[in-house]
């Protein structure tokens, strides 16, 4: 079944009336495709039809409700089954059940809207069982290493290298980058490659929170624990059972937190706060930070047990600065990314647009390159991004110098074409400021090497 094709629907009824009856009821809903089936062994042969529900009469010609809802759950285990039936022995429905009928409704006169309600509420869980399945796929496809994380450069395969190893295996893992260079989006992608994959992914941000919540969030408290602990609550740790927990900017913790962290990852347990009784935990730890933790430790923020503890598996993720032509194949990402989100057809990136990503530091990474893209594709004419369109955050722009490997004689137009723009064109207000001579600027106007805006 999916979103468009009909609900079908099998009766197998060798009473003619009765199925007649049947199948007209639920006919009534132009969503359900009705069949009226006869014996056990017609039904069977018309599985290949794929029915969404079958409900049997106990009794067939040819054979009972039981045989049959056997054959059929042999055939399909998932295959909801209804028996409808005339007798009412409570063992008969016990039975029934316990051989896996969705729904066992006796004959009399409510057994229409009995029915009814039963194929109802079979076909929403149906749906949501569908849903489930999308999303689940959805969420595989969703972080599967080379499809979502944007990168050819052999600094990012050897990351891959890496999750790979992580994901294969129950290793803790220390992710180390500048912000916005991916660590939550390799720390997500380890966890839905591995086993764990199913349970759950909880994310703590050490830095968002405030240093008197942080162990309740972590470790949960108990009711009256403390002013305001109304209610008893589980910590991050506990709802991370069974699957990974992501410790962002572990560098944050105070040294206090960070003792009874390692207490937590030695013994594998947890006691929540104003409490005293232990809860195993099954957790796979991941942290990151965009500080440097060995430093950490070397100037004594970082407790030098709980640093071998986390290390675990290492991994480093490059600067986008540092990862060459990755950075064009991310704005393209985030150029189809943004047409897709917005229905629209994907610009063009024209030569010199891709010339001036190239030339840019990107002191916020990945994530400053995606609201770069996503900007230009708004001020773009729609067919195609110029460099024009590309604008660097102000407060990053004069890094651009350090950068763009110019000569000498290159920056010192480029800082008095700044200046003439900034000071409307007036060259004795900006020899002036710049303290060179009039001439100078007059110049390069005359070369064209600048030239007023
Ligand atoms: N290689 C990549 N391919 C595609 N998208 C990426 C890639 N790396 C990062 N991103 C995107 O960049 C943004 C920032 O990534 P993320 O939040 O994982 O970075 P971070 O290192 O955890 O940042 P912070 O240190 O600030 O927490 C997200 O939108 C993420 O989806």
């Amino acid at each position: 079944m999916n979103a468009k094709s009909p609900f079908k629907i099998f009766i197998v009824e060798d009473d003619p009336w009765y199925g007649q009856l049947l199948k007209y009821h639920l006919s009534l809903n132009p969503d359900y495709e009705v069949s009226l089936l006869t014996t056990g062994k017609d039904c069977l042969d018309q599985l290949s039809q794929k029915p969404d529900v079958v409900c049997i009469d106990y009794n067939l010609p040819d054979t009972t409700g039981d045989k049959l809802l056997t054959n059929l759950k042999s055939v399909c285990a998932t295959l909801p089954v209804v028996v409808i039936s005339g007798q009412e022995e409570i063992a008969v429905a016990l039975n029934l059940l316990k051989l896996g009928a969705a729904e066992y409704i006796v004959k009399d006169e409510h057994t229409k809207d009995m029915l009814w309600n039963t194929v109802r509420q079979l076909r929403e869980n149906a749906t949501l069982r569908r849903e489930l399945t999308e999303l689940t796929a959805l969420v595989e496809t969703k972080f599967s290493f080379e499809k979502n994380i944007i990168g050819e450069s052999p600094a990012l395969k050897k990351t891959f290298a890496l999750m790979q190893k992580a994901a294969s295996t129950l290793i803790n893992v220390s992710i180390t980058g500048e912000t916005g260079t991916g660590k939550e989006v390799v720390a997500k992608s380890i966890h839905f490659n591995s086993d764990r994959k199913k349970k759950p992914f909880v994310t703590v941000n050490m830095a968002a929170i405030p240093a008197d919540l942080l162990e309740s969030e972590l470790f949960g408290h108990e009711r009256g624990a403390f002013t305001g602990a109304v209610a008893q609550r589980i910590g991050k740790f506990e709802e991370a059972n069974g699957g990974t927990i992501f410790l962002d900017e572990v560098a944050d913790l105070d040294l206090n937190l960070q003792a009874k962290l390692l207490r937590v990852l030695q013994e594998r347990e947890v006691v929540r706060v104003g409490g005293n009784q232990r809860v195993k935990l099954d957790v796979r730890v991941i942290t990151a930070t965009h500080k440097h933790l060995g430093e950490q430790v070397k100037q004594k923020q970082f407790r030098e047990d709980l640093y071998y503890r986390v290390l675990g598996l290492p991994i480093e993720l490059p600067p986008l600065r540092e990862r060459g032509q990755d950075i064009l194949l991310l704005a393209q990402h985030f150029v189809n990314e943004f047409a897709a989100i917005n229905k629209i057809k994907s610009p063009q990136l024209r030569p010199e647009a891709k010339e001036k990503l190239m030339h840019y530091n990107y002191p916020g990474n990945v994530r400053e390159l995606k609201a770069v893209v996503d900007l230009a594709c708004v001020m773009g004419n729609g067919a195609e991004v110029t460099a024009h369109d590309i604008c660097f955050s102000p407060a990053q722009a004069d890094q651009e110098f350090t950068v763009l490997e110019k000569t000498m004689q290159q920056y010192s137009c480029d800082i008095i074409a700044f200046y003439l723009k900034k000071y409307n064109n007036n060259v004795v207000l900006v020899a002036n400021k710049l303290d060179i001579g009039k001439s100078t600027i007059y110049n390069l106007l005359k070369r064209n090497e600048i030239s007023l805006s």
